[in-house]
C-alpha cells in the first residue's frame, strides 16, 4: 500500500434505487417485510464501505485488496428511494495494514448517519487462500477459482 495520510478526505454520491430498501436485505425474513420501504441500514453501511474502497483504490499495490474488519455507524434519518446520498470519509489512523475513516452520509435533507470504518489491507491470493482453508473446515464449498 502507497502512503494514505490521516486528513486524507474522500466524497462520493450514490442515489438510492428502489431496490435497496430495508424489505431487500432479507427477503426470505418476514420481519424485515414488515418494514416500510426506506433505504436500508445495511445498505448505507455498505455504501459508507464502498466510499471507503474509492479512497483506497489509488493506494493499492497489484495484488492487494481490502476487507471490512470494523464497522460502528449510526443511522439516524429516514431517506426514501429517489433521493441522493453523499458520502464523505476521512482517515483518522493508519495502524499498519489497517486504516480508520471517519464516515458521514447526508441525504438531500441533511445528516442521516455517522460513525467509524476499519479496512484491512491484504494480499488477495493470500486471504482467498484462507477463505478456502476455512471452507474445507466447515465443510462449504470454496471460492470458485
Ligand atoms: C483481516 C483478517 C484476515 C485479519 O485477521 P488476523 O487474525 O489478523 O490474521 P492472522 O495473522 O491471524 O492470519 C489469519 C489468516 O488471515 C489471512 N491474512 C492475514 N494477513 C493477511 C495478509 N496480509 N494478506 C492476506 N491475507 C492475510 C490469511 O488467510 C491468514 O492465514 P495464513 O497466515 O495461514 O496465510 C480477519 O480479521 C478477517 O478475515 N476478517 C474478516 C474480513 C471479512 O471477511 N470482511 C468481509 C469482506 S469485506
Amino acid at each position: 500500500m502507497s502512503q494514505i495520510a490521516v486528513g486524507e478526505r474522500h466524497t462520493m454520491t450514490y442515489r438510492v434505487p428502489e431496490n435497496r430498501c430495508v424489505p431487500d436485505v432479507f427477503p426470505e425474513s418476514p420481519e424485515f417485510q414488515t418494514v416500510p420501504r426506506v433505504f436500508a441500514t445495511a445498505y448505507m453501511v455498505g455504501a459508507m464501505e464502498w466510499a471507503c474502497m474509492e479512497a483506497l483504490r489509488p493506494h493499492l499495490e497489484p495484488g492487494q485488496g481490502s476487507v471490512g474488519v470494523h464497522v460502528d455507524i449510526s443511522h439516524t434519518a429516514a431517506t426514501l428511494p429517489g433521493m441522493e446520498v453523499r458520502y464523505e470519509c476521512t482517515v483518522t489512523e493508519v495502524d499498519g495494514r489497517t486504516v480508520w475513516w471517519e464516515v458521514k452520509a447526508f441525504d438531500d435533507l441533511g445528516p442521516i448517519g455517522e460513525g467509524r470504518h476499519a479496512r484491512a489491507v491484504l494480499d488477495q491470493a493470500r486471504f482467498e487462500a484462507g477463505v478456502n482453508r476455512r471452507a474445507e473446515q466447515a465443510e462449504v464449498p470454496g471460492l470458485a477459482g
